[in-house]
Protein backbone atom coordinates (compact mmCIF):
# COMPACT_ATOMS: atom_id res chain seq x y z
CA UNK A 1 0.00 0.00 0.00
CA UNK A 2 1.21 3.50 -0.99
CA UNK A 3 -0.39 6.78 -0.28
CA UNK A 4 0.92 9.20 -2.82
CA UNK A 5 0.43 13.01 -3.03
CA UNK A 6 1.15 14.42 -6.69
CA UNK A 7 2.03 17.81 -7.80
CA UNK A 8 -0.05 19.43 -5.07
CA UNK A 9 -0.96 23.07 -4.13
CA UNK A 10 -2.70 24.42 -0.99
CA UNK A 11 -4.38 27.90 -1.05
CA UNK A 12 -5.73 29.40 2.11
CA UNK A 13 -7.27 32.71 2.61
CA UNK A 14 -5.57 33.65 -1.39
CA UNK A 15 -2.19 32.95 -0.38
CA UNK A 16 -0.41 30.16 -1.87
CA UNK A 17 0.64 27.99 1.22
CA UNK A 18 2.65 25.08 -0.82
CA UNK A 19 2.75 24.20 -4.38
CA UNK A 20 4.11 21.44 -6.59
CA UNK A 21 4.56 19.05 -3.69
CA UNK A 22 5.11 15.16 -3.79
CA UNK A 23 5.41 12.60 -1.37
CA UNK A 24 5.07 8.86 -1.11
CA UNK A 25 4.28 7.07 2.05
CA UNK A 26 4.66 3.24 2.14
CA UNK A 27 3.14 0.53 4.17
CA UNK A 28 4.84 0.42 7.36
CA UNK A 29 6.45 3.78 6.99
CA UNK A 30 6.16 7.14 8.77
CA UNK A 31 6.74 10.77 7.33
CA UNK A 32 7.50 13.08 9.86
CA UNK A 33 6.14 16.34 8.11
CA UNK A 34 8.57 19.48 9.55
CA UNK A 35 9.07 22.77 9.02
CA UNK A 36 8.47 26.62 10.47
CA UNK A 37 5.37 28.01 11.98
CA UNK A 38 2.86 28.04 9.07
CA UNK A 39 4.60 26.14 6.64
CA UNK A 40 1.76 24.11 5.28
CA UNK A 41 2.01 21.18 7.68
CA UNK A 42 -1.33 21.18 9.17
CA UNK A 43 -3.11 22.27 6.09
CA UNK A 44 -1.41 18.99 3.83
CA UNK A 45 -2.52 17.01 7.02
CA UNK A 46 -6.12 18.43 6.64
CA UNK A 47 -6.24 17.87 2.74
CA UNK A 48 -5.15 14.73 2.62
CA UNK A 49 -8.16 13.88 5.15
CA UNK A 50 -10.57 15.84 2.37
CA UNK A 51 -11.07 18.87 4.81
CA UNK A 52 -9.07 21.14 2.76
CA UNK A 53 -9.54 21.20 -1.11
CA UNK A 54 -6.23 20.76 -2.97
CA UNK A 55 -5.89 23.84 -5.84
CA UNK A 56 -4.32 21.56 -7.55
CA UNK A 57 -2.87 18.03 -7.74
CA UNK A 58 -4.29 14.69 -6.65
CA UNK A 59 -4.06 11.80 -3.47
CA UNK A 60 -4.48 8.49 -3.97
CA UNK A 61 -3.84 5.42 -2.08
CA UNK A 62 -2.44 2.82 -4.23
CA UNK A 63 -3.55 -1.14 -2.90
CA UNK A 64 -6.22 0.54 -0.61
CA UNK A 65 -9.78 -0.50 -0.77
CA UNK A 66 -10.81 1.30 -4.30
CA UNK A 67 -14.55 1.54 -3.05
CA UNK A 68 -13.66 3.48 -0.32
CA UNK A 69 -11.68 7.58 -0.35
CA UNK A 70 -8.96 8.33 0.93
CA UNK A 71 -10.22 9.92 4.05
CA UNK A 72 -12.50 6.63 4.67
CA UNK A 73 -9.41 5.18 4.90
CA UNK A 74 -7.64 7.22 6.93
CA UNK A 75 -7.57 8.23 10.67
CA UNK A 76 -7.24 12.21 11.04
CA UNK A 77 -5.85 13.83 14.88
CA UNK A 78 -6.25 17.54 14.66
CA UNK A 79 -5.43 20.36 17.39
CA UNK A 80 -8.82 19.92 18.30
CA UNK A 81 -9.87 16.93 20.38
CA UNK A 82 -13.87 16.69 19.01
CA UNK A 83 -15.08 15.19 22.18
CA UNK A 84 -18.90 16.06 23.84
CA UNK A 85 -17.54 17.24 27.20
CA UNK A 86 -21.16 15.97 29.03
CA UNK A 87 -20.72 12.77 27.70
CA UNK A 88 -18.69 10.32 29.61
CA UNK A 89 -15.17 8.91 28.68
CA UNK A 90 -16.81 5.98 27.38
CA UNK A 91 -19.88 7.40 25.60
CA UNK A 92 -17.26 9.30 23.40
CA UNK A 93 -15.35 6.47 22.72
CA UNK A 94 -18.63 4.72 21.97
CA UNK A 95 -20.06 7.76 19.70
CA UNK A 96 -16.91 7.78 17.55
CA UNK A 97 -16.78 3.65 16.98
CA UNK A 98 -20.54 3.95 16.16
CA UNK A 99 -19.60 7.11 13.30
CA UNK A 100 -16.42 5.37 12.41
CA UNK A 101 -18.31 2.18 11.51
CA UNK A 102 -16.16 0.25 14.16
CA UNK A 103 -16.54 -2.82 16.73
CA UNK A 104 -17.99 -2.15 19.95
CA UNK A 105 -16.26 -4.60 21.33
CA UNK A 106 -13.09 -2.95 20.87
CA UNK A 107 -14.13 -0.07 23.30
CA UNK A 108 -12.45 -1.66 26.65
CA UNK A 109 -9.11 -2.64 24.56
CA UNK A 110 -8.74 0.99 23.49
CA UNK A 111 -9.74 2.64 26.76
CA UNK A 112 -6.75 0.23 28.33
CA UNK A 113 -4.10 1.25 25.52
CA UNK A 114 -4.57 5.00 26.30
CA UNK A 115 -4.52 4.46 30.00
CA UNK A 116 -8.30 5.69 30.71
CA UNK A 117 -9.97 2.74 31.90
CA UNK A 118 -9.80 4.38 35.25
CA UNK A 119 -11.45 7.00 34.37
CA UNK A 120 -14.48 5.14 31.64
CA UNK A 121 -17.08 6.87 33.58
CA UNK A 122 -15.96 10.58 34.30
CA UNK A 123 -17.22 13.18 32.06
CA UNK A 124 -14.91 14.14 29.22
CA UNK A 125 -15.26 17.71 30.46
CA UNK A 126 -13.35 16.88 33.71
CA UNK A 127 -10.22 15.33 31.48
CA UNK A 128 -7.14 17.26 31.51
CA UNK A 129 -5.26 18.20 27.91
CA UNK A 130 -3.44 15.13 28.13
CA UNK A 131 -5.90 12.93 28.93
CA UNK A 132 -8.55 14.72 26.39
CA UNK A 133 -5.95 13.72 23.69
CA UNK A 134 -5.08 9.92 24.62
CA UNK A 135 -8.97 9.72 24.54
CA UNK A 136 -8.49 11.15 20.87
CA UNK A 137 -5.74 8.88 20.28
CA UNK A 138 -8.60 6.25 21.46
CA UNK A 139 -10.10 6.23 18.11
CA UNK A 140 -7.12 5.12 16.45
CA UNK A 141 -6.78 2.08 18.56
CA UNK A 142 -11.11 1.40 18.23
CA UNK A 143 -11.42 1.41 14.71
CA UNK A 144 -8.81 -0.02 11.97
CA UNK A 145 -8.11 2.15 9.95
CA UNK A 146 -4.61 2.08 7.47
CA UNK A 147 -3.78 5.94 7.16
CA UNK A 148 -3.05 8.12 10.28
CA UNK A 149 -2.75 11.48 9.71
CA UNK A 150 -1.19 13.24 13.16
CA UNK A 151 -1.16 16.88 13.69
CA UNK A 152 1.41 17.14 15.97
CA UNK A 153 -0.09 13.79 18.29
CA UNK A 154 2.54 14.45 21.50
CA UNK A 155 0.97 17.78 22.23
CA UNK A 156 0.11 17.81 25.89
CA UNK A 157 1.19 14.10 26.72
CA UNK A 158 3.71 13.64 29.34
CA UNK A 159 6.70 11.16 28.85
CA UNK A 160 4.62 7.67 29.76
CA UNK A 161 2.15 8.67 27.44
CA UNK A 162 4.38 9.72 24.44
CA UNK A 163 5.97 6.07 25.09
CA UNK A 164 2.31 4.40 25.23
CA UNK A 165 1.88 6.33 21.73
CA UNK A 166 4.72 5.95 20.03
CA UNK A 167 4.08 1.92 21.11
CA UNK A 168 1.17 2.09 19.19
CA UNK A 169 1.90 4.25 16.19
CA UNK A 170 5.09 1.24 15.86
CA UNK A 171 2.16 -1.66 16.35
CA UNK A 172 0.43 0.22 13.41
CA UNK A 173 3.66 0.41 11.06
CA UNK A 174 4.14 -3.20 12.04
CA UNK A 175 0.53 -4.24 10.87
CA UNK A 176 0.94 -2.92 7.28
CA UNK A 177 -0.35 0.77 8.25
CA UNK A 178 1.37 4.23 7.62
CA UNK A 179 1.55 7.84 9.67
CA UNK A 180 2.19 11.03 8.52
CA UNK A 181 2.92 13.17 11.38
CA UNK A 182 3.00 17.05 11.76
CA UNK A 183 5.82 17.39 14.45
CA UNK A 184 8.29 20.16 15.47
CA UNK A 185 9.76 17.11 18.18
CA UNK A 186 10.81 13.78 17.94
CA UNK A 187 7.87 11.22 17.77
CA UNK A 188 9.89 8.06 19.39
CA UNK A 189 9.94 5.79 16.32
CA UNK A 190 12.04 6.13 12.75
CA UNK A 191 10.80 8.47 10.15
CA UNK A 192 11.46 10.12 7.16
CA UNK A 193 11.26 13.47 6.39
CA UNK A 194 9.27 15.91 4.60
CA UNK A 195 10.32 19.52 5.48
CA UNK A 196 7.43 21.88 3.90
CA UNK A 197 8.27 25.78 3.50
CA UNK A 198 12.09 25.64 2.52
CA UNK A 199 14.77 26.11 5.53
CA UNK A 200 13.73 29.53 6.45
N1 LIG B 1 -8.72 28.93 7.29
C1 LIG B 1 -7.65 29.63 6.90
N2 LIG B 1 -7.80 30.79 6.23
C2 LIG B 1 -6.73 31.51 5.82
N3 LIG B 1 -5.47 31.14 6.03
C3 LIG B 1 -5.27 30.00 6.70
C4 LIG B 1 -6.34 29.19 7.16
N4 LIG B 1 -5.81 28.12 7.79
C5 LIG B 1 -4.48 28.25 7.71
N5 LIG B 1 -4.15 29.37 7.07
C6 LIG B 1 -2.78 29.84 6.76
O1 LIG B 1 -2.14 28.80 6.04
C7 LIG B 1 -0.76 28.78 6.39
C8 LIG B 1 -0.36 27.35 6.78
O2 LIG B 1 -0.96 27.04 8.04
P1 LIG B 1 -0.78 25.61 8.70
O3 LIG B 1 -1.64 25.58 9.92
O4 LIG B 1 -0.97 24.57 7.67
O5 LIG B 1 0.77 25.64 9.11
P2 LIG B 1 1.63 24.65 10.01
O6 LIG B 1 2.89 24.32 9.24
O7 LIG B 1 0.82 23.49 10.46
O8 LIG B 1 2.01 25.59 11.24
P3 LIG B 1 2.30 25.30 12.82
O9 LIG B 1 3.69 24.75 12.91
O10 LIG B 1 2.21 26.68 13.42
O11 LIG B 1 1.22 24.37 13.32
C9 LIG B 1 -0.55 29.81 7.49
O12 LIG B 1 0.01 30.97 6.92
C10 LIG B 1 -1.95 30.07 8.00
O13 LIG B 1 -2.09 31.38 8.46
Amino acid sequence: MDLIGHDLACVRGQREVFTGLDFRVGAGEALALTGRNGAGKSSLLRLIAGLVRPAAGSVRLDGGDPELTVPEQAHYLGHLDALKPSLTVTENLGFWIDYLGGDPARLATALDAVALDDLADLPAGYLSAGQRRRLSIARLVAVARPVWLLDEPTSALDVASQERLAGLMRAHLAGGGLILAATHGPLGLDTRELRLGGWG
